[in-house]
């Protein structure tokens, strides 16, 4: 017999509590629930954010973060993670160490690095953690193109250059990457994904709004929502577009600076698709 609880789909977040609710955690939750995946969490650190800006971090201990991943996992079990904010070393490493010891997949790794408003959230002498510790155990790389920069050491100002970067996140141990396109200049935001055998974008009109903080966030755990329901990375990914596309084209108004998106778009204009994709070899 089927059990209820056989049948939900379970989503964990590690990644950092954002006060304002636009981005970590609270982000992650909002996206899980409007996707019908039960959301569960374990904070890496609570900053003090609101719309102007970071104005504290308080890392928590590395045993914390790992004690609530243990309390998960043993009892409610996960069908799908992302990691996002993880401010250290040592809790990159303690997480890497659970995500083995539990075999837990699939992993959707947002490499964050630094916030909208030019907060470091992740430690410079850490990136290399990074690479070391998650990147190898991850599904989905997610990184933005200043963070992809980060990662292969190049600038990635062509369409050449960033498949050519995807290809070397791969040589890192990730089985796909989206080099998302927020940052790019022009009329669209395209994203780039490359799961190891060919290239697809997804494309978007880009929104002309200050209205984009979490956009990130938002989108890498709409991605582990549809794994948890096990959708193909590749249908979750354009779910995961549609989503925050929507969720930037619906603003909220909220706050005086860079303030939240929508999370509730996606459900509320249901019959707007405004995104493309195509494959690309
Ligand atoms: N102005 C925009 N118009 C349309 N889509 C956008 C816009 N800005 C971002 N996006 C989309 O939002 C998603 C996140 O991309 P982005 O590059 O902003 O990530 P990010 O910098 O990691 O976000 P954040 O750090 O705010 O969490 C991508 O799918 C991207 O295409
Ligand atoms: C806790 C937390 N996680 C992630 C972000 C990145 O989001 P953004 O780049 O929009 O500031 C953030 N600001 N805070």
């Amino acid at each position: 017999m089927i059990t209820t609880s056989s049948r939900i789909s379970r989503a964990l977040t590690i990644a950092g509590s954002d006060s304002g609710g636009g981005a970590g955690i609270q982000a992650d939750l909002k996206t899980f629930q409007e996707l019908n995946a039960f959301g569960m969490s374990a904070i890496t650190a609570v900053t003090v954010q609101n719309t102007l800006g970071v104005h504290g971090i308080y890392e928590l201990d590395a045993e914390i973060v790992a004690r609530q991943i243990d309390a998960v996992v043993e009892d409610l079990g996960v069908d799908a993670l992302k990691t996002g904010m993880i401010s250290n070393s040592s809790i990159l490493e303690i997480i890497a160490d659970r995500v083995k010891r539990y075999r837990l997949s699939p992993l959707v790794v947002d490499p964050v690095m630094v916030a909208k408003g030019g907060a470091l959230l992740l430690e410079k002498s850490a990136q290399h953690t990074l690479v070391n510790t998650l990147i190898p155990l991850a599904r989905l790389v997610t990184p933005n193109l200043p963070e992809a920069e980060v990662l292969t050491g190049k600038r990635l100002n062509t369409e050449d250059a960033r498949k050519e970067a995807a290809r070397q996140i791969l040589d890192m141990g990730a089985e796909a990457v989206v080099i998302k396109g927020g940052h790019l200049e022009g009329e669209f935001s395209t994203d780039l994904l490359f799961d190891g055998e060919s290239f697809h974008t997804f494309t978007s009109p880009r929104i002309s709004t200050r209205h984009t903080h979490g956009t990130g966030c938002t989108f890498s755990a709409a991605v582990t929502a549809e794994l948890a329901k096990g959708r193909p990375l590749l249908e979750a990914v354009r779910i995961a577009k549609e989503f925050v596309t929507r969720a930037i084209a619906h603003p909220l108004e909220l706050g005086g600076g860079h303030g939240p998106t929508n999370h509730w778009a996606f459900r509320q204009y249901r019959n707007q698709t405004v995104i493309s994709s195509s494959p690309r070899t």
